[in-house]
């Protein structure tokens, strides 16, 4: 049987205008692996997660997502492999916190029932059971971007991209944050790819994989 890597990127080049954010970079992403990528505010580690995300296209070059190329998929089932949180939460205000978490997976077509359940699984564990009924104003930005975590992973997406996840919470919560995270990592054998710039972040979890962007480079530390 042939064996591919999940995620790969081959000769990737992508430039804004004069700009080169990528020139012709190469990685390569295992399946369960947890993975952070680091640089400098404007060095491109957005533009990675987008191009992951197909919200941007690469001027030359090939991401290959278990073994096809990723254009090549259609976006929705992309939707459901691929699960997104940002920094900013994203959360509809005028939709409770359950409301919320299933809108996603009803906009996959999931069946309603087992949603519910598995939502209110991921809810019990991320410790909002209790606020199920809530408006995200009346949540802290932790439990907020708790909700957006458990709306992420409802479809058990094979990938989890989070780009600076903590970036608007406080040095707890952050911590917090990021260790449900790794925790949902290794309980749901789900690979991540998480932005950050957090050097407390970094040193929290010096087990997982650095990825650097630099003046067009993309890099693994060894
Ligand atoms: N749609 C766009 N059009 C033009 N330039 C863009 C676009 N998106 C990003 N850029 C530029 O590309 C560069 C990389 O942007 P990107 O958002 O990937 O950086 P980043 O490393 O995530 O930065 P930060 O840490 O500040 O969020 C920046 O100089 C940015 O201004």
């Amino acid at each position: 049987m042939a064996t591919f890597n999940m995620l790969e990127f081959r000769n990737i080049t992508k430039n804004f205008g004069e700009s080169v954010i990528l020139h012709e970079v190469n990685a390569i992403f295992h399946k369960g692996s947890f993975h952070f990528i680091c640089g400098e505010s404007g060095s491109g580690k957005s533009t990675i997660l987008k191009l992951i995300n197909q919200e941007i296209a690469a001027e030359k070059g090939d991401i290959l997502w278990q073994g096809q190329p990723l254009k090549s998929y259609e976006k929705f089932k992309l939707r459901r492999q691929i699960g997104v949180v940002f920094q900013s939460f994203e959360l509809i205000h005028h939709m409770t916190v359950l409301e919320n978490i299933l809108l996603a997976g009803r906009a996959l077509g999931k069946n309603r029932q087992a949603l519910l359940q598995r939502a209110m699984k991921l809810l019990t564990r991320v410790g909002l059971n209790g606020k199920i009924e809530a408006y995200p104003e009346q949540l802290s930005g932790g439990q907020m971007q708790r909700v957006a975590i458990v709306r992420a992973i409802l479809n058990k997406p094979l990938l989890l991209l989070a780009d600076e996840p903590t970036g608007n919470l406080d040095r707890k919560a952050a911590s917090d944050v990021m260790n449900l995270l790794y925790e949902l990592h290794r309980e749901e054998q789900m690979t991540m790819i998480v932005v950050t710039h957090s050097e407390e972040v970094l040193a929290q979890f010096t087990q997982a994989q650095r990825w650097y962007v630099k003046e067009g480079d993309f890099y693994e530390q060894e």
